[in-house]
């Protein structure tokens, strides 16, 4: 699958830009805050119809306008597709395939999958387990719509269960049969989701371990644990059990969403044991196995965002991402860098077609 080209109209800082580009590598080139990385934010919109980097769509629209639209034609051997997305303020967001608008915008998640590597991705390691939960339940979802759609699913039973909960604070009363009904709908969507997430780990693992010790040559251990009470409990009694906690909390304290990623390295937590390398190494590891696992499922190599990796990381590392890149590993790129000489003799070491843009204040020119 490729990304033919993309237009960009009021998105961050750019009025308007019109760009096509190579099926192979295209790296964007220019200074601190200049908009290198609210092109990838754009490509990103166009397959997870959501920034990568905002909490919310009114964040993306330029300053001082009243929408922003993104689109790009992608294609691949049999078919081309034209995608757009349009937010305007106080509005619904929109994304049309083909000019059709989807009813549920969770039918288009998967459909053009793009894999983002970005400075970022070490919040998955320090942050909490709510970041990693999001991160899988994104990736899984990319995967199976059915996971999706029960995730939807839980997540808007849970709101409503706490919604009722919150009654009791205020009222000292609550609809105790209601209750009961809410939970024994939790309880298969859950039941899902936990199933799910294991399974998924248990073909996930090995593969992110093949490319941490490719990355970093070195002999510690890596795994990712998955860490709920589901495993051990039946949900329907977690929840009874709970129920008195709940009511005190106004909020429920068990289930699926508190659940966690537990990253590790020789069995400690990489938080704490991990060096900034490893660390690094790690999340990358993590990416990769992301990209093999979504190419493999789908049958077609997602586009890859490289972002501001050059400066990020040390030499090694970038030479194993780059023999990566030279084994046609990858397909379509789109890289990020502040400096042109340091791009250009690291990508150049590839024989692939490259593309180089420069970036100057939310304008884009292709300079080769
Ligand atoms: N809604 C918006 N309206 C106008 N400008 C915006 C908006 N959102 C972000 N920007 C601007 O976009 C710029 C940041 O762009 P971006 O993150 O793409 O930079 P970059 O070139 O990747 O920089 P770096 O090399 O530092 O990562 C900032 O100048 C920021 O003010």
């Amino acid at each position: 699958m490729v990304l033919e080209n993309l237009h960009l109209l009021f998105f961050k800082n750019y009025e308007e830009a019109d760009l096509s580009f190579s099926p192979h590598i295209n790296c964007f080139i220019g200074d601190n805050g200049s908009g290198k990385t609210n092109v990838l934010d754009a490509i990103y919109y166009l397959s997870m119809g959501k920034s990568a980097f905002t909490a919310t769509d009114l964040q993306n629209i330029k300053q001082g306008e009243e929408y922003f639209m993104v689109k790009g034609r992608f294609s691949t051997f049999t078919h081309t597709d034209t995608i757009q997305c349009t937010f305007r303020t106080g509005q619904k967001k929109i994304i049309t395939h083909n000019k059709l608008a989807y009813e549920k915008i969770s039918e288009h998640i998967g459909k053009y999958p793009a894999v983002l590597i970005s400075p970022y991705d070490t919040d998955l390691i320090r942050e909490g387990s709510e970041e990693r939960r999001r991160y899988f339940d994104s990736l899984i979802s990319q995967l199976d719509p059915v996971y999706l759609n029960e995730l939807i699913s839980y997540n808007y039973i849970l709101k409503q269960r706490n919604s009722l909960i919150k009654q009791f604070a205020d009222r000292n009363y609550f609809d105790k049969e209601y209750l009961q009904i809410l939970d024994e709908q939790l309880v298969p969507a859950g039941e899902y989701i936990t199933t799910v997430r294991q399974s998924f780990l248990e073909n996930f693992v090995p593969i992110f371990q093949k490319h941490y010790q490719h990355l970093s040559g070195s002999s510690e251990t890596v795994t990712l644990a998955y860490k709920s009470q589901l495993l051990s409990y039946n949900f329907i009694q977690l929840l009874q059990q709970a129920q008195r906690k709940d009511l005190l909390l106004q909020r429920t304290t068990v289930g699926p969403h508190k659940d966690d990623f537990v990253f590790l390295m020789d069995n400690w937590p990489v938080k704490n044991y991990g060096s900034q390398g490893q660390q690094k190494s790690y999340v990358i590891a993590l990416k990769l196995s992301q990209f093999e696992i979504v190419a493999q499922r789908k049958n077609q190599k997602p586009l890859l965002l490289l972002d501001d990796i050059f400066d990020r990381l040390d030499e090694k590392r970038i030479t194993k991402l780059l023999e990566l890149v030279a084994n046609n590993t990858f397909g379509q790129l789109f890289i990020t860098d502040s400096h042109l000489e340091r791009t250009q003799k690291l990508v150049g070491l590839i024989s692939a077609h490259i593309q180089n843009f420069q970036v100057i204040s939310g304008n884009v020119q292709l300079i080769n």
